[in-house]
Parts: C-alpha cells; structure tokens; sequence
C-alpha cells in the first residue's frame, strides 16, 4: 500500500504549538511570579486528566468520573512510598512504578467491570461513581498508611525545586496532548469514534469494542497515575479529597467547558479553569463555586460543546462537503480474500427455534445455504424473518437447534466472533457511523484484517475489487470518499453499508430489507450488485425482503416464512406460482 511521504500541513501545525508550548513552559519561570508557578504546576497536571477523559468521553462516548480515583490512586501509591520507604532514587523509580502499576491494575477490573461480557451502557457510568467513593474510603479506613482524612505530608518528592516541578509538568503535559492528538486523529482514532457513534456495527465488523474500551480504561488509568505521581511530587501532600467523586466531576466539566473531542479545549478549560479558581476563590470564597456552576449551565446551554466551539464559529472552516476530492485517500485494490470453495455448504441450519418468554417466534427451521446462491427469505410482517437473520449472525440468540456456519458451529459465538467465520449482515435501516468520511466507515470494515495506524491518517483506502466495484457503481467512489456519512442520502447510506459489509470479504452476507426507501434507479442497482456478488464472485446472500417483484428478477431461490415455520422452499418459479404462497399473502393461511 502506498503512504503519502510528504508530511501534511496540520502536522508542521501540531510541531509548531508543542515548540511554542515548550518555550513557555522552559522559561515560564522566569516570567511568572511563585504564586503563579505553584497554581499552573498542578493545573497543567490537572489538564493530563482532562486528556484522558476527554478520550474517554469526547471520543469515545463513555461519560467516567472515575479518573479521580486513579489519579488519586497513582498519588497515594507513590506518596506511600515517599513516607514510609524513603526518597532514594530506586525508591523514586519504585514509587513511580506503582504510580502506573496499581492504577492500571484497578483499571483493568473496572474496565471488566464496565465494559465485560453482559455489561450495558449503565454499568461504566455507574461504575465510574461508585470507584471513587470506594477508594476514598479506602484512604480513609488505611490508618497511618494513608494518613485517614489528613492525608499524607511532609515526605521528600524529586528534588526539583518550583522551577523544575513547572517545567516537568509542563513537558510531561505537552508530551500527553500531542499524543493524544496524533492518536486521536490517527486511522486508529477513528476507532474510538466509531465505537461511540454505533457499537452493534463495530461487532458486526469483526471489531471487539467491549474489549478496546477495556484496553483504553486500563491505558488511561495509568496515564491518570503519573499524574498523580506528579502530584504527589510537585505538592508534597496527598488527601483524600484528590481521590473523590467531586473532583472526578471538576474533571468533567473542565472537559465539557473546554470542548470534548477536542483534547486541546480540555486543556484549556482545566488550566483556564483551575487557574481561575485560585485567583478567584481567595476573594470571592463561597461565591466562586456558584460562578464556576452558573457559568457551566450556561455553556452547556449556549454552547453544548465548549469553547472549542467558540472558536470553530470564529475560525474560518474547511467546508466539508468539498473536502473532496483532495482530502479524500485514493481506493487501492486489495488481493481477493477466502472465497467459499463451490459446493460446500455455506450455512448449514437444523431445528432452529427461538422465543421470547412463551412467545415462541422461529420453530424447527431447517435451511442449508451454498456459495454463489442468493436466497431470498420472504413472509408477512411479523414471520419472524429479521429474528432468524439474528439468530444466524448472533450465537447467543437461538433457544433451540444448531446453526453451522464454514462448518462451525456458531452456538455461544458472539456477532464478532461470528463476522470472523464468514458472515457479514446489513440491517435494515443502514447501520453506518454518521461522524465518520466514507472513506473511514470503510476503512473501520477493514480494521479487523488490517491493523490501523496508531500514528497516522492512510492516503490510501485498500479495498476487495468486489467493494470497489459498489462505490463506483453506486457513485460513491473517489469524489465522496472524504465526505462525513451525516450528509449522505439515504440511499447512499444504503450502499454504503453495503460496500461496507462486502469489504469483510464475507462468505455469506445477510441482507435485510437493503432495498427499503430506495428509490427505483437504486433498487435496480443494488439488485444488479448482489447478483453480481452471487453469481460472478460466488458470494452466498440471504436476502429478506417484501417486494416480490425484485425478489423474482434477483434470487437463485426463495424461502417462505409464515408464523415463525419455514412453509416453502424452492426455485423462484415454485414459490411464485404457489398456491401457499398466494394464501399467505392474501391472509388466508394460519398455523
Ligand atoms: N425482542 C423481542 N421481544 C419480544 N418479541 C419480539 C422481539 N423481537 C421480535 N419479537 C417478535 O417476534 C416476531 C417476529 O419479529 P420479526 O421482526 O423477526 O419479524 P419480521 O418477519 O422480520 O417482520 P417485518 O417484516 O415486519 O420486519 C414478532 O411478533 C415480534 O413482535
């Protein structure tokens, strides 16, 4: 594949502000008063904090206030060490392990927590205010280890000085941001977005978004925990209070006043913020609270997205709907993948049933399915169609029989797990990440093939010449590559999804109703495209669908679904001309 080698303006941009930020922060010393050093020394650590929940939520859509408690963790560890060890270099080197070790291991398990096997959307938020009380008390029951309620004092840090603490800081605070907006805005980042926008089509492109968020909390806990190491140094004293809930929240609204998904807004908004308060709160010391309240209603009112949002009204803006085709990455062909070897069963169902309490929905369904065939599954609404569609690409969901899918078994198998095997579903109302180009919701189909860039953005777009060949047969080739999905028609979203699936490389593509709210030029096209993908390239389809006119033009077979039973299978003529099939749809037939 082919890199752009020559470097992108917005990264002479990016090394630009870090060498302008680390001239302030060298000789920032000299120009601010001890007063100043002291407050923007342990701001600047408190906008590492806000970098890594501006990840979390601005990015990726999990709303934590439990940084505290690894920040606090990482503080107390390190702080622990420093009192009742000693300061010595290998000591210091042993405090700043366990700053990173101990939260990392926490958040590893509120991450299993959170986000593991059965998890909902509920669970991290909750998780995320129950940590922090949790180890608050924790600090609290630990006695002189912790200090209790005063916390732990008077120890030795790093023998740095104000000076040196502003100026590590500092650095240790450009070096996070950087990062994190390198990784933000890498194809990997991309990610993280895409989790957010739609988790159910990240699994059913073979991604494991419970597993990265997992991977991402533990990786931010520590990046919370040398924080708190820098805390521990810079101010000598820990308390319980930077272990808690309510600045677990500070936190957060640092961030959303800042602008989340923005990294640099938060940064700006814990330093602005907490340098504020310091100023304010000695003369204004019950009312400053009240202001910092007010005026985040009043942000999140008038701007729900922060400063940052401010700042792109006044800034000029990159249109996006002509960021094409210069900002688009070039399609390159990849080599074909697996196809299915002719012959061999693709799928392979026998007594399949499924019911939701007493309602029993499928019963005794049995269904074999061949590469290169294309078998249209119709029925009245309500047949149980999109369930069986489920229970074919989702191991958990079918309460009795066996689907096999390339020979394996699927029972148990999560929709990621079952993508690996070979199947790609497209759901009925297009399932695409609208803040993602084109070119990235494809790009995220190929994540689990190809691993994405932790550092960069592709020039280029590898694609299968089967997913190739809808782009350009729908339009939404090179020209729209770079466009945001937000601005695509409906129909567009429709192909989309589908170039999407077909760049799995699947052997059997699950299909359920693409063709709803096309118009007819659409409908042709997308009709023309899966026999395409059926008859040359030797794709297996299961299509769902209530228009039996198109059914008839496209299918190699069709099935009958009528009260959860399979009623009929058979060449498109039997099923046409059947007397069942008339009845059916007339109303006339019951189980
Ligand atoms: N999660 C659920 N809980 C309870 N019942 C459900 C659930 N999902 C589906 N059903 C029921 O299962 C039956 C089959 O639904 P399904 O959506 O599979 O039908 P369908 O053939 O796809 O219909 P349509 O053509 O209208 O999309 C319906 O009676 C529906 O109410």
């Amino acid at each position: 594949m082919h890199e752009n080698r020559s470097t992108p303006a917005r990264v002479w941009l990016l090394a630009a502000l870090a060498l302008a930020a680390a001239v302030v922060v060298i000789i920032g010393p000299a120009l601010f008063d001890r007063f100043t050093l002291n407050v923007l020394t342990r701001s600047m650590i408190y906008a590492m904090l806000a970098v890594t929940v501006d990840i979390l939520w601005g990015y990726t859509g999990i709303l934590t206030f439990g940084q505290a408690a690894f920040f606090g963790t990482g503080a107390y560890a390190s702080a622990m060490v420093l009192s009742h060890l000693g300061a010595s270099p290998a000591l210091m080197v042993l405090a700043l392990a366990l700053a990173i070790i101990v939260p990392v291991l926490l958040g590893a398990f509120v991450g299993w927590l959170s986000f593991g096997h059965g998890s909902t959307p509920l669970y991290a938020t909750v998780i995320s205010l129950v940590v922090p009380i949790v180890v608050t008390q924790l600090v609290f029951s630990g006695g002189v280890w912790t200090g209790s309620s005063s916390g732990l004092v008077g120890y030795s840090g790093l023998p740095l000085g104000l000076p040196g603490y502003f100026r590590l800081t500092g650095i240790c605070l450009i070096v996070t941001t950087v990062v994190a907006l390198v990784f933000t805005r890498s194809d990997a980042g991309k990610l993280l977005v895409a989790i957010r926008d739609n988790e159910a089509r990240c699994a059913y492109l073979g991604l494991n978004p419970q597993r990265l968020k997992i991977v991402l909390t533990t990786i931010l806990a520590g990046v919370a925990g040398i924080a708190g190491f820098l805390y521990a140094n810079a101010s000598g004293v820990v308390a319980p209070e930077n272990t808690g809930f309510v600045f677990g929240t500070e936190i957060v609204i640092w961030t959303a006043l800042g602008g989340r998904g923005t990294i640099i807004g938060p940064v700006i908004g814990a330093i602005g913020i907490d340098y504020l308060s310091a100023q304010l709160s000695g003369d204004l010391p019950f009312l400053w609270n009240l202001v910092v309240g007010a005026l985040f209603v009043v942000m999140i009112i008038l701007l729900p997205n922060g400063l940052a949002q401010l700042a792109r009204m006044v800034l000029p803006r990159r249109n996006e709907e002509q960021a094409s085709p210069s900002g688009s990455p070039t399609l390159a062909a990849e080599p074909a993948g697996n196809g299915s070897e002719a012959g061999n069963r693709v799928l392979a169902v026998s007594g399949l049933g499924k019911s939701f309490g007493s309602l029993q929905v499928l019963q005794g369904i049995d269904l074999d399915v061949h590469p290169g065939e294309l078998v249209s599954l119709v029925g009245p609404n309500g047949a149980g169609k999109t369930t069986l569609l489920r229970c074919l690409s989702d191991g958990t969901e079918a309460t009795t029989g066996t689907v096999t899918i390339a020979g394996q078994d699927i029972s148990g198998m999560t929709p990621d797990e079952i993508v690996a095997l070979g199947v790609g579903r497209k759901f009925q109302v297009a399932s695409v990440f609208d803040s993602l180009t084109v070119a990235d919701c494809l790009r995220m189909a190929r994540a689990s093939r190809n691993a994405p860039s932790l550092l960069r953005r592709s020039a280029t777009l590898g694609l299968p010449a089967a997913a190739t060949d809808i782009l350009r047969s729908t339009g939404l080739d090179r020209m729209l590559l770079g466009r945001p999905v937000s601005l695509l028609s409906h129909g567009q979203k429709q192909s989309l999804e589908l170039a999407m699936v077909v760049a799995l490389e699947p052997k059997l593509i699950l299909l359920d109703e693409p063709t709803a709210g096309l118009t007819k030029v659409e409908r042709t096209t997308i009709g023309a495209t899966l026999q395409k993908l059926t008859g040359e390239l030797g794709f297996a389809a299961i299509l769902v669908e209530h228009d039996l006119d198109f059914v008839r033009d496209i299918s190699t077979r069709i099935v009958v679904l009528h009260q959860g039973k399979l009623v009929l299978d058979g060449s498109v003529d039997q099923v046409v001309n059947s007397e069942v099939v008339r009845t059916i749809y007339s109303g006339g037939a019951h189980a």
